[in-house]
C-alpha cells in the first residue's frame, strides 16, 4: 500500500509540476501578446513593484548577478531595476525605443517616454487606470483621494479641488513669503560668520520645515513659527494647541514636529505596520509610532474644531481651508445642520477619509515642494550665470520692495514668466520628484495611436510612464550642444534659458479641466500667460506634475509657493557652494583666478555627483549621508560668481 507520505510526496510534487506548467503556458501567453503588441519587448525571469520586489530584484537578485560575468549581456538585468527610470535617465530608451515591455514569468509591463503615448494613457481613464493597489500602504488613516479611482475618486476630487482656487494661490503665495523670511532669519541667526555670509550645511531640512509650514498655515488655518519667532507674531491667526509651543490636550508633541517626524518616518510606516513600530525593539520606529499617533490625535481635534466652525455658520476666509469642504460633504455634522442652513447635503466623506485627505495633502505636498526648492538652490550654485539672470529678473519685477509688499496679483504674472519660473521648470524637468507614473490596463487589450501607427497594449499590462526619461526626449525639448559634457545636447543639463523661448500658440495648449473638477478650480489662473509666456512642451512631454485626469491638484500651490521662496531669497542673497573642504577662508583670500575657480569647480563637481547618485524613496532624495552645504552671501558679495562671466 502507498503510504502517506509517498503520496504527500507525490501530491505536492504534482502540484508543482501542474503549477509550473500554467506559468509556462501564461508567460507563452504574455509573449504572444508583447508580440502582437508591435513594442520591442525584453524577456526576464521575475519583475515586480513596490517593496517586497525591491528586496528579491535589488537585495537578491541583482547583486548574484552582478558576480557573474556572462550576466553583463543579459538585457533583462539592466532593467528591472526600480531606480531604473533615474539610474539610466534616457540611456535605456535610446537602446530600446521611446516605449518597450518587459515579459517576465510573473507579469507584463510597458515604460514610455512618448509624450503621445502618454497622453493616451492620462485621458482614456477607463481603459488606463490608476493601479491604486499600489497606493494602499499610504492610506494609514482610511481611503483618500489618492488612493481612489472611478466614482470614489471623483467625488472625494470634487469635493477637494475646489479649495485649489486663484484665492487660495494667493494664501500660498504670501505665506510662502512670510516662511521664507523666517527660514532666512533662522539662518542669519545659525549659521552668520564674522564676514556676514550665511553657512548653510543642508537646505533640504530647512525646505523642509518651511514646506509644511505652508500648508500648515495656507492650507489648513494653523500657522507655524519658526524656533526664533515671537508667538506674539500670529496674533489672532493662532490656533491654541497648534501653532504654540505650549502642550494641550495631553500631547506629548507639538502639532508641527508630530507631522514633520511622521513624513520623516513614512517608509517605516508604510513598512510596517503601525502597531508593529509600538512594540518594535527600536526606539526609532517607536518615536514614529508616537509621531504617527500624535498626529491621528492632532487631525482629530482639528476636525473638531472646524466642525464647530461650520456649523455655527463661520468660514474660514483667510486661508484655503482645505478640511471645511471636507466637513460640509461629510457624515459628521451634528443634526440640524441641513435645517439650519436649508442646504441639502448629500455625506460623501467620513471622518476617516477626511482626516485620510488631510494627511495625504500634507504628504503629497510637503517633500515635492521642500526638495524642488533645495535642488533649485544647489543648481543655482553650480550655475553662477544663470544665478545672475535669474537676480536681474527679480530686480527687474520687484526692485528693493520690502518682501511684505510683493504681491500676488501684480508680481506674480511676471515673476512666473520669467527666469524664476524657468529655473522652477528646469529644475522640475531634471529631478521631478516622482519619477514612474504608474497606471494598469483595464478590460481588455487597448490599441494606441503613435506617429499614426497602431499598437496594441495588451490587458493588465501595467504601465509606467517615465517622467525622467521624458523629459529628455529630445523630440520635444529644444536644445543645444552640451557645454558641460560632449553630448550633442544638453537636456542632461540645467539650462533653465530652453524655458524664455516663450510660446505664442495658445490654443492648444490650454489644460483641460479634469473630471470632477469644478470651474473655480479649473479656471486659469492669472500668472498663466498664454502669450510670450515660458515655453510649452507638447501634452504629455512635462509629467513632473503628471497631466489628465489624476494631475497633481496641488501643482499651482506648489508653482506659487516656490516662485515666492526664490523670489525672496535671491532678491537679496546669491548662493554659493561652501568650498571649505577644499580651502579655508583665507587661502580663497590668497588665490588667484585659475586657482578659485579650480576649488569651486570641484564643489560643482561634486554636487553633480550628489545629484547623479540621488534615490528614488517615495521621491527623488539624496542619498543618506550625502549633502551639498552652501554659503548664501549678500548679491554683489559673491566670491566666485565672476569666473564663470564669459561662459
Ligand atoms: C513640486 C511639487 C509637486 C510635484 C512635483 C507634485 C507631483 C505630483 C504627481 C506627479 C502626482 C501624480 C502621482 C501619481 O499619479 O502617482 C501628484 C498627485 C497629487 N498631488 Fe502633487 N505634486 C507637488 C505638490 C503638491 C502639493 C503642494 C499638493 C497639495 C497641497 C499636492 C497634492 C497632490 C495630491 C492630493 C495628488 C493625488 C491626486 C490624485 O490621485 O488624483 N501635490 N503630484
Amino acid at each position: 500500500m502507498v503510504s502517506i507520505v509517498t503520496l504527500t510526496i507525490l501530491g505536492a510534487a504534482l502540484t508543482i509540476v501542474a503549477q509550473a506548467f500554467s506559468t509556462y503556458l501564461a508567460f507563452r501567453r504574455r509573449v504572444e501578446a508583447a508580440k502582437r503588441s508591435g513594442f520591442p519587448y525584453v524577456l526576464s525571469p521575475i519583475f515586480g513593484i513596490g517593496f517586497r520586489y525591491v528586496f528579491l530584484i535589488e537585495g537578491i537578485l541583482l547583486p548574484i548577478c552582478s558576480r557573474l560575468p556572462v550576466a553583463k549581456d543579459w538585457e533583462w538585468v539592466h532593467i528591472i531595476g526600480q531606480r531604473e527610470s533615474w539610474s539610466h535617465r534616457r540611456t535605456t530608451h535610446d537602446r530600446l525605443g521611446d516605449t518597450y515591455m518587459i515579459v517576465s514569468l510573473n507579469m507584463l509591463y510597458l515604460k514610455t517616454r512618448n509624450a503621445e503615448l502618454v497622453t493616451q494613457l492620462v485621458t482614456r481613464k477607463t481603459d488606463f487606470r490608476k493601479p491604486i493597489e499600489e497606493y494602499k500602504i499610504v492610506d494609514l488613516f482610511g481611503r483618500s483621494m489618492l488612493t481612489s479611482e472611478g466614482q470614489d475618486w471623483k467625488e472625494h476630487k470634487r469635493v477637494i479641488a475646489p479649495s485649489f482656487s486663484e484665492k487660495s494661490n494667493r494664501f500660498a503665495f504670501e505665506e510662502s513669503l512670510r516662511q521664507a523670511e523666517g527660514m532666512m532669519n533662522l539662518w542669519k541667526l545659525e549659521g552668520v560668520n564674522e564676514a556676514g555670509d550665511i553657512n548653510v550645511e543642508n537646505t533640504a531640512k530647512h525646505t523642509a520645515t518651511l514646506s509644511l509650514n505652508v500648508i500648515c498655515a495656507a492650507g489648513f488655518g494653523v500657522p507655524q513659527l519658526w524656533p526664533h519667532e515671537d508667538e506674539a507674531m500670529l496674533s489672532d491667526m493662532a490656533l491654541p494647541g497648534f501653532s504654540s509651543s505650549k502642550l494641550t490636550n495631553g500631547h506629548v508633541m507639538m502639532f508641527r514636529d508630530s507631522l514633520d517626524q511622521m513624513l520623516r518616518g513614512l517608509l517605516n510606516l508604510v513598512i510596517f505596520s503601525p502597531w508593529m513600530l509600538k512594540i518594535s525593539p527600536f526606539q526609532g520606529q517607536r518615536k514614529t509610532y508616537r509621531a504617527y499617533d500624535e498626529t491621528r490625535k492632532y487631525f482629530n481635534e482639528l476636525l473638531d474644531i472646524k466642525k464647530k466652525q461650520v456649523f455655527s455658520g463661520e468660514s474660514d476666509v483667510k486661508t484655503m481651508d482645505l478640511m471645511g469642504p471636507m466637513i460640509r460633504a461629510s457624515d459628521e455634522l451634528p443634526a440640524g445642520y441641513n435645517e439650519k442652513t436649508s442646504k441639502a447635503y448629500k455625506p460623501i466623506l467620513s471622518r476617516d477619509e477626511i482626516i485620510s485627505n488631510s494627511f495625504i495633502l500634507f504628504f503629497a505636498g510637503h517633500e515635492t515642494t521642500a526638495n524642488s526648492l533645495h535642488f533649485s538652490m544647489i543648481y543655482l550654485a553650480m550655475s553662477p550665470p544663470t544665478q545672475k539672470h535669474l537676480q536681474f529678473d527679480i530686480e527687474t519685477i520687484v526692485g528693493d520692495k520690502p518682501i511684505s509688499e510683493i504681491s500676488y496679483l501684480e508680481d506674480m504674472p511676471r515673476l512666473y514668466n520669467s527666469m524664476v519660473g524657468a529655473v522652477m521648470n528646469e529644475q522640475l524637468r531634471l529631478v521631478p520628484p516622482v519619477i514612474n507614473i504608474p497606471k494598469i490596463v483595464a478590460g481588455g487589450d487597448k490599441k494606441v495611436i503613435i506617429d499614426k501607427k497602431e499598437f496594441t497594449v495588451p490587458d493588465t499590462t501595467f504601465i509606467h510612464l517615465n517622467t525622467v526619461a521624458t523629459a529628455r526626449n529630445p523630440r520635444y525639448w529644444p536644445y543645444a550642444p552640451s557645454w558641460i559634457t560632449d553630448a550633442a545636447h544638453d537636456l542632461e543639463d540645467f539650462v533653465p534659458e530652453r524655458w524664455l523661448a516663450g510660446d505664442d500658440d495658445d490654443e492648444d495648449d490650454e489644460e483641460e479641466p479634469a473630471e470632477g473638477t469644478s470651474t473655480e478650480a479649473s479656471e486659469k489662473v492669472s500668472y498663466e500667460s498664454s502669450k510670450g509666456g515660458l515655453y510649452k512642451p507638447p501634452k504629455g512631454a512635462f509629467l513632473a506634475f503628471s497631466e489628465g485626469l489624476r494631475a497633481c491638484p496641488g501643482k499651482r500651490f506648489a508653482q506659487v509657493e516656490i516662485t515666492a521662496v526664490l523670489t525672496a531669497i535671491f532678491q537679496r542673497y546669491s548662493v554659493e557652494f561652501d568650498v571649505s573642504d577644499w580651502a579655508s577662508d583665507e587661502e580663497i583670500e590668497m588665490m588667484d583666478d585659475k586657482q578659485k575657480k579650480r576649488v569651486y569647480d570641484k564643489a560643482i563637481k561634486r554636487a553633480r555627483q550628489v545629484l547623479e547618485d540621488l534615490e528614488p524613496v517615495i521621491t527623488l532624495l539624496m542619498k543618506h549621508g550625502d549633502k551639498v552645504p552652501v554659503r548664501f552671501v549678500e548679491k554683489g558679495r559673491e566670491r566666485f560668481a565672476y569666473l564663470y562671466d564669459e561662459e
